[in-house]
């Protein structure tokens, strides 16, 4: 990762040479670029440099160091002031660091001393700062729509433009569609494209956590709260403060959380568990579903004033089945992706192969599509990928069996085949699979428990 370690200093002394001595001091560390200034204006003439901390003399011959401090933070409000003053004076300390100096050091023989490790906290400060940031682009570069979400047919050209309109607006998101089909793929690219993406992402699976525990995994709790609340919890609304929170599975929220969750969006705040006062939080909600939650409404399972609050700028994924061509592109891609970070030789699909792919329904949509190609890759005999090689639900060699499956059974049906696979691949290490199916290893233990899978 390249950040940038380089520091810029700028000491404000017009006393050469206690001036000099500083420099001294801080140009022992080769990060350190120091400039040095003998008066404030001099300083506030330079602040176009964008220093990241200033040493400030308190009593400059051309302004007192509280003014000099305000006009420097009117100008530059991040930069990191450190004032140095000839005496002790604890009230001038307090006011100082209200107005927002980074430290008050009083002049005395250790100040070079106290100025190096306080400069050196804020170099600390400044790098992580920077390798956050440039986390956080090289995250959302990955997650750029354009590049991330793969597909040439109308629907996924319909999806991008969507998705930048969702970037565009701080409106609410819902995002429906199979499993499978890409819906946590695509809240994170608007995340990303938005202007929140410096903000965190903060995703929580509604299904996959226990009634019990949800309402405190999302509110957060006091300690003492309940029995094994042994201290406090910030809950996932707080955690998303400025980013995106998104509830996936959203439709498995029982009765009485959907009424606490309607009352925290009209309130915009939440209360912990077990009392505390509410606090106001700015995430943007996005949710995400594989049921159609009209029906859940119909049915009596899913607020309708909740749903309408939800709903927002709605988002429908197409089935892969449904994707034309696109099926064969994503192949592709993920071929091409496995064999290049397995060092292995590439391979191609035959045309058969092809031909099967276009077929087959695909339950599981792209996740089932994105295994059973590196799946492939690996039980291919010679450099081409033929039909035998791709494990799909119910197809004998050369003759595939399309009845499309829809319920849940066959869904868990097909999971449960690829997961066995995978298992069998990996010598049975539950973490290496659930790594490279992107699943919880809860999930296989539980498909173990289950015996819906076993290892071999
Ligand atoms: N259009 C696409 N291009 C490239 N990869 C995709 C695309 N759509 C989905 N994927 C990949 O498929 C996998 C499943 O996607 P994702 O987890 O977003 O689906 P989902 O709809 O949220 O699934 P679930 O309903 O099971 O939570 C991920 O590895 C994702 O990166």
């Amino acid at each position: 990762m390249a950040t940038s370690n380089i520091v810029s200093i700028f000491i404000v002394e017009d006393n050469a040479w206690y001036g000099e001595l500083l420099e001294y001091r801080l140009a022992q560390n080769p990060d350190y670029l120091i400039r040095r200034f003998t008066t404030a204006q001099a300083c506030l003439d330079n602040l176009s440099a964008k220093p990241d901390l200033i040493t400030l003399d308190y009593s400059l011959p051309d302004g007192q160091g509280d003014q000099v401090l305000r006009q420097i933070k009117e100008k530059l409000p991040e930069v990191a002031v450190i004032v140095i003053s000839g005496q002790e004076d604890v009230r001038t300390a307090i006011a100082l660091l209200r107005q927002g100096a980074y430290d008050y050091l009083v002049k005395d023989e250790e100040t070079a001393d106290r100025l190096w490790n306080a400069v050196g906290n804020v170099y600390q400060q400044l790098r992580l700062r920077r390798e956050n940031r440039c986390l956080r682009e090289q995250i959302g570069q990955k997650y750029d729509s354009q590049q991330a979400i793969l597909g040439e047919s109308p629907q996924i050209r319909q999806l991008h433009s969507l998705i930048e309109k969702a970037a565009r607006a701080n409106i609410s998101v819902s995002i429906s569609g199979e499993t499978g089909t890409g819906k946590e793929l695509v809240a994170k690219a608007i995340h990303f494209r938005s202007d929140r993406r410096t903000g965190p992402f903060v995703a929580v699976n509604v299904a996959a956590i226990p009634r019990e525990l949800l309402e405190s995994e999302l509110f957060g709790h006091e300690k003492g709260a309940f029995t094994g609340a042994v201290s406090r919890r910030v809950g996932r609304f707080e955690e998303a403060n400025k980013g995106t929170l998104f509830l996936d599975e959203i439709a498995e929220l029982d009765l009485s959380l959907q009424a606490k969750l309607l009352r925290v969006l009209q309130e915009r705040e939440v209360s912990r568990v077990g009392g505390g006062g509410a606090i106001a939080f700015d995430a943007r909600l996005m949710v995400a579903t594989h049921r159609d939650l009209t029906q859940e409404v119909r049915d009596g399972r899913f607020r309708e004033d909740l749903y309408y609050r939800l709903l927002g700028l709605p988002i429908l994924l197409p089935p892969l089945r449904e994707r034309g061509q696109d099926i064969l592109l994503l192949a592709r891609t993920f071929l091409n992706n496995f064999c290049h970070h397995n060092s292995m030789m590439l391979c191609q699909l035959s045309e058969s192969a092809q031909l099967l792919l276009l077929q087959y329904p695909f339950p599981g949509n792209v996740r089932e599509l994105k295994a059973v190609v590196e799946l492939a890759a690996v039980l291919a005999e010679g450099e081409e990928i033929q039909p035998q090689d791709l494990s799909l639900r119910g197809s004998a060699p050369g003759l595939p069996s399309l009845a499309a499956p829809t319920a849940d059974e066959s869904l868990k049906a097909q999971t449960a085949l690829i997961v066995q696979r995978y298992l069998d691949l990996h010598q049975g290490n539950i973490v290496q699979v659930a790594a490279r199916l992107q699943i919880g290893k809860s999930t296989i233990y539980r498909m173990l428990q289950q015996q819906e899978v076993r290892i071999n």
